[in-house]
């Protein structure tokens, strides 16, 4: 289980600090499916980056199964079991796709088992398998490297931001499926997904909303997601800002 307590982040801006998140306690719980939403600049990549150990939160604790992490660094927290992939993945000059899967494996595996991971997401392992991870890959493809490096890790909690960005309608219908047998495969882990999309929202356990820094609504999907795609006014404004 992964445990935030009331955890706050500011930046320093012009000689005042920016409160980016305020006091937000969570528990998310083994074997579920997490789905994190709400308006642009609500906070919900920084939010990522601090239970990654990107960023450090000014107060607050996070436990990762009653271990407490807050002061840990990336790559503890990768080890310990948390993977994250990024809103905009990075680019690896000199690594191929190939060395970045068994990377992420963590073991030798085959070249045929690296390909799995591709065909998983929808890639023709034969046409990526060798490539650099460099500037040639197109932001869609490189998501989708991304997201089969996350599935060969095989963690206890993986976070991913914003999964569907730059990634075509054709391949976002299999990328639902790839989530689903995600959850499926991995039995007690969890998988938070920060998105826009009612689709994630809709194949999500749970749904939090973030807005101006704080949790503003969390709970099953079902109590959620209608209110979310009911408020037709505005929902950034009503929905979000009331704190429901
Ligand atoms: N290092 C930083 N310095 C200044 N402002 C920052 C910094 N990091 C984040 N912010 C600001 O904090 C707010 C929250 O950003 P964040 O990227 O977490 O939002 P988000 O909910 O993920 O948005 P989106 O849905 O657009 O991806 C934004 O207003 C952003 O500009």
């Amino acid at each position: 289980m992964l445990e935030l307590q009331n955890i706050s982040f500011q930046v320093e801006e012009e000689n005042s600090q920016k409160e980016i998140l305020r006091n937000v306690n969570l528990k998310i719980e083994d074997d579920q499916f997490i789905a994190i939403t709400g308006p642009n600049g609500g906070g919900k990549s920084t939010l990522a980056r601090v239970i990654a150990g990107i960023e450090k939160p000014v107060e607050g604790r996070i436990l990762f199964d009653g271990v407490d992490v807050t002061h840990k660094s990336i790559t503890e927290r990768a080890n310990m079991g948390i993977s994250y992939a990024f809103q905009q993945p990075v680019r690896f000059k000199g690594v191929t796709v190939l060395d970045l899967i068994r990377l992420a494996a963590g073991e030798k595996i085959s070249t045929a088992g690296a390909c799995d991971y591709l065909s998983e997401v929808g890639l023709c392992a034969r046409d990526y398998i060798n490539r650099e991870v460099n500037a040639s890959l197109s932001g869609g493809e490189l998501k989708r490297i991304e997201i089969a490096t996350i599935i060969a890790r095989g963690t206890k909690m993986s976070v991913f931001d914003e999964p569907e960005a730059g990634i075509d309608l054709w391949s976002f219908n299999n990328l639902i499926k790839v989530f689903e047998k995600m959850h499926e495969r991995i039995a007690g882990a969890s998988i938070l997904i920060i998105s826009h999309q009612e689709r994630i929202l809709n194949i999500a356990d749970r749904i939090i909303v973030i807005a101006d820094g704080r949790v503003t609504a969390e709970g099953k999907k079902e109590d959620i997601l209608p209110g979310l795609l009911n408020d037709e006014n505005d929902m950034n404004c009503r929905f979000y800002k009331e704190g429901y």
